[in-house]
């Protein structure tokens, strides 16, 4: 049950006229026209800029620290703790920031695309863009389903807020404030839309772990033989991009549940990274640059001929465009999947040490799912920067209230099922012969998931790599071998040892948070540092 505040508020909303009540497409398009909130591109897409935040501000996150959230939250450096007042001061200020405003808009949705394990989310928004993005990448409700539909959860998201460090105990003018017990979360000084998203995930990810069913980070779709896959990883290792392939139906590219019976969507849209979108290796999601219905944020476009330029990244790296599901030609209609039969953890290495892809034994799983490493060049001099290591637990540690183990425990349930392999593959920058700071194409990473999905690298031989210990396939269909091994590619193998050397210590030191929580077999199954041994 939302609380009093909650519920109060909610009643005065369906009362109030400055409300916009569940819009569509066209008219919310038509309103964030009017209220000058972004430009129709000439092939349709709406486009949008956000200003100062094009990302998530993981910073000025915080859950409210409370009877509920004390002992279920995983307390430490991703879920900050807030005080109950600081909270209630925040509401008090954003109810007269509501108040101050001459139109807002409301959304009633969906968190979770099946009705068992959904949750009822209205979001309010003072921009219109908002609340189509909202509209587009939660799950929306038939007309019948909005006729009696009561919200459990509520989300404001007022980009004009400014917060204030001495009020409500936070960092900056930006703040995303989530209170699970009062079901309200807060979103002020930010138009970044991904925060509304990814908030929702946040109470799924809270609460299906008590249901049995396990909350995961990635993106899944269902190959030609009923073959589930579901993708892990952090932001840009390429849970969308590689989802979306047309041998494949996609279930989504984001944030999934498996149940006992199924793998399933939480959401009923995607939301693609649009910076040098290649209409070559990205043909389905380009695809929905030219369509009416798309938002594009931060994408550059000429004011006068309303043409966009996915090259320009004069506003932000990470441009964006969101779509409903089924722009993407081969999308599942009902939102899910069989239980998968394969699991693949993607990581962006940027030291260009680990293989394009590795085997991985049930109990290796487990420690890189516990580790959720990515790497990313640090500045935009490629290969010049020192890469740095990122370590986020279930490869999504600021989407995950709860501790590690929780979500450790339903991955490894589920694995000794038995029935599912599981696959590292690295979508990340490659070293030596193909050189250093060179992305790994797309078209290999793809040759390489569709060997691995369907079957045929099951009977290739592999070498077992003597510091990461996983099996890595020697040979696989249409890719040059060498890729395969990259200690052969480096010009000084001794700089490969060093720096594959180097990675494998942070792995060991991150992993000791961990220790106490797993069985030694899944400790032994972690990177090796030769030169300790
Ligand atoms: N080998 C590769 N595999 C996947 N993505 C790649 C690869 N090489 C380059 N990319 C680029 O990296 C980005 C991956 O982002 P995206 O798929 O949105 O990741 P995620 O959904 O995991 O955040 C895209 O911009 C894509 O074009
Ligand atoms: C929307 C996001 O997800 P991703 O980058 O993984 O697509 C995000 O992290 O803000
Ligand atoms: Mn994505």
């Amino acid at each position: 049950m939302p609380n009093l505040f909650a519920r109060t508020l909610l009643a005065a909303l369906d009362e109030d006229a400055r409300v916009q009540r569940n819009l569509r497409t066209a008219e919310l398009i038509e309103q964030a026209v009017r209220n000058g909130e972004g430009l129709l591109a000439a092939d349709g897409p709406f486009v949008v800029a956000t200003g100062k935040h094009t990302g998530r501000s993981a910073q000025d996150k915080y859950i409210v620290r409370d009877a509920e959230t004390e002992n279920s939250v995983w307390w430490g450096k991703t879920n900050v703790p807030m005080t109950p007042e600081h909270f209630a001061n925040l509401r008090v200020d954003f109810i007269k920031a509501l108040e101050g405003r001459d139109r807002l808009y409301v959304a009633d949705l969906f968190g979770g695309s099946q009705a068992e394990h959904r949750v009822n989310v209205r979001v309010v928004t003072e921009l219109a863009w908002h609340s189509l993005f909202v509209r587009t990448l939660l799950v929306r409700p038939s007309a019948d389903e909005l006729e009696g539909f009561a919200a459990e959860y509520t989300i404001i998201d007022l980009p004009s807020f400014r917060a204030d460090p001495a009020r409500h105990g936070c960092r900056s003018e930006t703040i995303v404030a989530v209170n699970l017990s009062e079901k309200l979360i807060l979103i002020g000084g930010t138009a970044y839309a991904g925060e509304m998203k990814k908030s929702v995930f946040g109470i799924l990810n809270y609460l299906l772990p008590t249901r049995g069913v396990m909350p995961m980070h990635c993106s899944a779709n269902i190959g030609p033989a009923g073959d589930t896959a579901v993708f892990f990883g952090l932001s840009g290792t390429g849970k969308t991009t590689l989802s979306a392939d047309a041998s494949r139906t996609l279930i989504g590219d984001d944030e999934h549940g498996w149940s006992d019976t199924a793998v399933f969507n939480f959401e009923g849209g995607c939301y693609a990274k649009m910076i040098r979108l290649s209409p070559d290796a990205e043909p389905e999601i380009y695809a929905t640059t030219k369509r009416f219905g798309t938002i594009l944020e931060n994408v550059v476009i000429d004011p006068e001929t309303r043409q966009i330029d996915l090259d320009d990244d004069s506003l932000a790296e990470n441009s964006r465009g969101s779509y409903p599901i089924d722009f993407i030609p081969n999308a599942s209609a009902d939102n899910l999947g069989p239980v998968p039969a394969n699991i693949i953890f993607l990581t962006a290495d940027a030291y260009g040490v680990l293989p394009p892809i590795a085997k991985l034994t049930p109990d290796q799983a487990m420690y890189h799912f516990l580790s959720g490493y990515t790497a990313r060049v640090a500045g935009t001099e490629i290969g010049v920067t020192e890469p740095s290591a990122t370590f986020s637990t279930c490869f999504g540690a600021p989407f995950m209230p709860r501790h590690p183990s929780v979500y450790g425990n339903l991955l490894k349930e589920r694995i000794a099922k038995g029935g599912v392999k599981c696959w590292l593959v690295n979508t990340g920058w490659t070293g030596g012969a193909y050189g250093m700071g060179q992305r790994m194409p797309i078209k290999v990473t793809r040759a390489l998931l569709n060997a691995a999905l369907s079957g045929g690298l099951d009977a290739i031989t592999c070498r077992i790599d003597p510091i990461f210990g996983f099996a890595v396939p020697v040979a696989a269909p249409d890719v040059d071998d060498r890729i395969l091994d990259p200690r052969s590619t480096w010009v000084d193998p001794a700089a490969y040892d060093a720096t594959a050397e180097k990675l494998a210590r942070q792995f060991v030191e991150n992993f000791r948070q961990f220790e106490d929580a797993v069985d030694a077999a899944v400790i032994a199954a972690g990177p090796r540092v030769l030169s300790d041994a």
